[in-house]
């Protein structure tokens, strides 16, 4: 293995070659969850040649991510990931910690700062009224049983690249946006940890299929992204650029970076939110759709009202969040899907003492970030879906869904104003009900609405529910607004 085992940590049972590949099957949260009630909360595996420790409780990760958060700077390389996909440029995210990825996440952590994030309000604006507007034409006034994957998927295709380029490709071209989903959509399976074995088995690196595949994505990928940032780089030349992330690095003159550094910034940018953000409305408005969903439905709905009772939520929702009741809403979505099951692999760079273990710098780390989330020592009834568990003073990290410590989510912010204004505008545009047709209604369970289990974010299995407008005359009315201000912006 990479490093030898360690002493005084429980090991996972494990095979000669494989390790414990077998045993973790295609859902790595569920096995290591259940291997965590015979070995504890943290043990080693062997994942091939690799040797990792597995955090499945609160506490546990709360040590290892928060306590020794200088230890836990970087990130493993992976074969497939590190060596195929991106040789070149990697995502901030894969990225193992040195002087390029500094800059790169100081970069970008300063386009996504709130009051950067303020500056793309008008984007949000923008995409989820046509989102909406979309909804609103398909749902036949609550009568028809709709899916609404695909309208958030194109919501979040657009919101990604034009918060990146600040020009909105929706409209004029097509074809590009079906390539970036389909590419993107390859990546994210090739650095899943638990469909390329190659990456812990090197013996399986000679057969190429998935290299040659691999190499096949990235030389797309490339592409698309070489157009995207020249097409800005023209617009900043003539002046004609919107408020945007990739703008404000190119602008920001404290931003030392190289090209191969800003390229790897907009990918960075287009994947990190691409299936994270839509993944987690999808899975609120499929709880919302539910019978105990339509009681926190009218629960925020009203608190809404106390809080705007002109009539202004739309609008308002876009500069602050007033409504204590839907930010803990969209908090609650965040820890009862936590679409990122586990998390994002990271290596320690100092040696780390755990209950009288010593794990040497070097080691990898997985977060079991869904059994964190569910960890009954921690979130009374974690199985309920109670967004009250947000409301008032709530100390430390709220959940895992975005990560913790040196290398947290630097787009939650973002992501949670994205979230905040959806929820506001769906709730008070619609009653969102379940199907006429029982068969389509969502699945409640946190983890089987996941329909790849194998993949680095959830993907939320098809339902339908209904969308019933409550006031049809206020919300063309807020629509128009909406419209009108992106014609002018
Ligand atoms: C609800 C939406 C999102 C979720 C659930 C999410 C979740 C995560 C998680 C779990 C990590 C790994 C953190 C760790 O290792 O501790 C991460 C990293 C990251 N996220 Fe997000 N994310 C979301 C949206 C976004 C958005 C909108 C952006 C930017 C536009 C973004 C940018 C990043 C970046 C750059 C990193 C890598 C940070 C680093 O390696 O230093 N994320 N995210």
């Amino acid at each position: 293995t990479d490093i030898p085992k360690i002493h005084g940590l429980p090991e996972a049972p494990n095979w000669p070659v494989f390790g414990s590949l077998f045993q973790l099957g295609e859902n790595h949260s569920k096995s290591l969850s259940k291997l965590a009630k015979k070995l504890g909360p943290v043990f080693q595996i062997r994942m091939g040649n690799r040797r990792i420790v597995v955090a499945n409780s609160y506490d546990s990760i709360k040590y290892f991510w928060v306590k020794n958060q200088a230890a836990l700077i970087s990130r493993p390389a992976l074969h497939t990931f590190h060596n195929v996909v991106s040789s070149e440029v990697l995502s901030i995210g894969t990225s193992p910690w040195d002087e390029s990825c500094k800059q790169r996440r100081k970069a970008a952590a300063t386009a996504l700062n709130k009051p950067a994030v303020q500056t793309y309000m008008p984007i949000i604006d923008h995409e989820s009224y046509i989102a909406i507007n979309e909804i609103l034409h398909e749902c036949q006034d609550g009568k028809a049983d709709i899916n609404i994957i695909p309208h958030l998927q194109r919501f979040a295709l657009n919101t990604s690249l034009t918060l990146n380029y600040g020009t909105r490709i929706a409209s004029s071209d097509d074809a590009l946006l079906k390539e970036i989903v389909t590419v993107e959509g390859a990546v994210a399976q090739l650095r899943s940890a638990s469909n390329n074995w190659q990456d812990y088995v090197p013996l399986l690196r000679i057969f190429p299929a998935r290299s040659n595949e691999a190499a096949t994505i990235r030389q797309r990928r490339d592409r698309y992204l070489v157009r995207l940032l020249n097409g800005l780089k023209k617009d900043i030349a003539n002046g004609v650029d919107k408020p945007c992330i990739t703008g404000n690095i190119l602008k920001d003159p404290s931003a030392k970076l190289n090209e191969t550094e800003i390229r790897s910034i907009c990918l960075t940018m287009i994947s990190a939110a691409l299936e994270t953000v839509p993944a987690n409305i999808i899975l609120g408005i499929g709880y919302l759709s539910s019978p105990h969903g339509q009681e926190i439905q009218e629960r925020a709905y009203r608190e809404i009202l106390d809080v705007y009772p002109n009539g202004d939520a739309w609008d308002r929702c876009l500069d602050e969040e007033q409504v204590p009741y839907v930010t803990a809403l969209y908090k609650e979505i965040l820890r009862y899907y936590t679409v990122h099951h586990m998390s994002l692999p990271r290596r320690s760079v100092q040696e780390i003492e755990y209950e009288g273990s010593r794990i040497p710098a070097g080691t990898s780390f997985y977060m079991n970030a869904f059994a964190g989330d569910y960890d009954e020592n921690h979130f009374e009834d974690p199985y309920q879906f109670n967004p009250d568990r947000y409301l008032g003073d709530v100390d430390g990290t709220p959940h895992y869904a975005y990560g913790a410590g040196t290398r947290m989510c630097i787009g939650a912010h973002l992501a949670n104003r994205e979230l905040y204004t959806f929820l506001v505008r769906l709730i008070i545009g619609f009653r969102i009900l379940g199907p006429l047709n029982k068969e389509d209604a969502a699945i409640l369970d946190g983890m089987e609405i996941n329909a790849r289990p194998t993949g680095l974010v959830v993907q939320p299995k098809m339902f339908k529910c209904r969308f019933e407008p409550r006031n049809l005359e206020d919300l063309k009315r807020w629509i128009d607004g909406s419209k009108q201000r992106a014609e002018h912006h």
